[in-house]
């Protein structure tokens, strides 16, 4: 079933065209990654998958919706995403974990909460850690567990274990390969990993110069 849709889709700013006339269908459930040389538009497809930026031209639909059709904050809370910057809100881990909940007005869940933190290996004494005392691949898990909680149906992941030693970066791996196979999240993941495009997935996607070059499927 297309799930996520985009038909002769363009990102242009100015003069300079970053993506041009991308066509292709997602499917629900479905676990693809996303390659290609460095500045060929991966991150931008995905901004543009989590509606963080607009399409300048064609078309992008959302289970049988256009994008712009939905609620910011309907959208956001079924497309969750976790970029490289790892970008973290307030002073500590908690206000993190506190704030997709602050958003659904909703009350925490504390056994949701813990179980992503089990699955990420990580105590629950890291909620009143500073978001300054993480490293790198700390901040990185707790992006993706603060996403998930979220609860999305989609996740956008981009580059989220180029930070990580091998041991985590293979958690991270079996994290996703779960949410894939257990709870039939799609996602969508761009690497420079070229083992780690080809593990768990079952189609990749090159972009290159902008536009789709290659599909591949496993
Ligand atoms: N809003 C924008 N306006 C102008 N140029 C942009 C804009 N956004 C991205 N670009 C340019 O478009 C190109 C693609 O950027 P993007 O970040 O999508 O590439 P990428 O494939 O993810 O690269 P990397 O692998 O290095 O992260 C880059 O040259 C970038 O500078």
């Amino acid at each position: 079933m297309a799930y996520l849709e985009f038909d002769h889709v363009s990102f242009v700013d100015g003069p300079i065209k970053v993506l041009h006339d991308i066509s292709l269908t997602i499917d629900k459930g479905e676990f693809i990654s996303i390659v290609g040389p460095s500045g060929s538009g991966k991150s931008t497809f995905l901004k543009l998958c989590s509606d963080l930026i607009s399409h300048t031209e064609g078309t992008i639909m959302f289970d049988g919706k256009k994008i712009e059709d939905y609620e910011p904050c309907e959208y956001r809370g079924r497309v969750g995403y976790c970029f490289q910057e790892a970008y973290l809100f307030g002073e500590t881990v908690e206000d993190n974990i506190k704030f997709p909940y602050i958003i659904k007005t909703k009350d925490i869940d504390m056994e949701r909460v813990t179980k992503l933190f089990d699955l990420f290996h990580m105590s629950l004494e890291y909620l009143h850690k500073k978001n300054t005392a993480l490293s790198g691949g700390e901040k990185q898990r707790i992006c993706l567990i603060r996403s998930l909680l979220f609860e999305p149906e989609v996740l956008l992941v981009d580059e989220v274990t180029s930070a990580l030693d091998q041991e985590n970066t293979l958690l991270v791996e079996s994290v996703l390969e779960h949410l894939h196979k257990q709870h039939g999240m799609t996602i969508l993941m761009v690497t420079h990993n070229e083992e780690q495009s080809r593990r768990h997935v079952n189609r990749r996607i090159t972009i290159e110069s902008g536009h789709v070059a290659k599909w591949e499927e496993f």
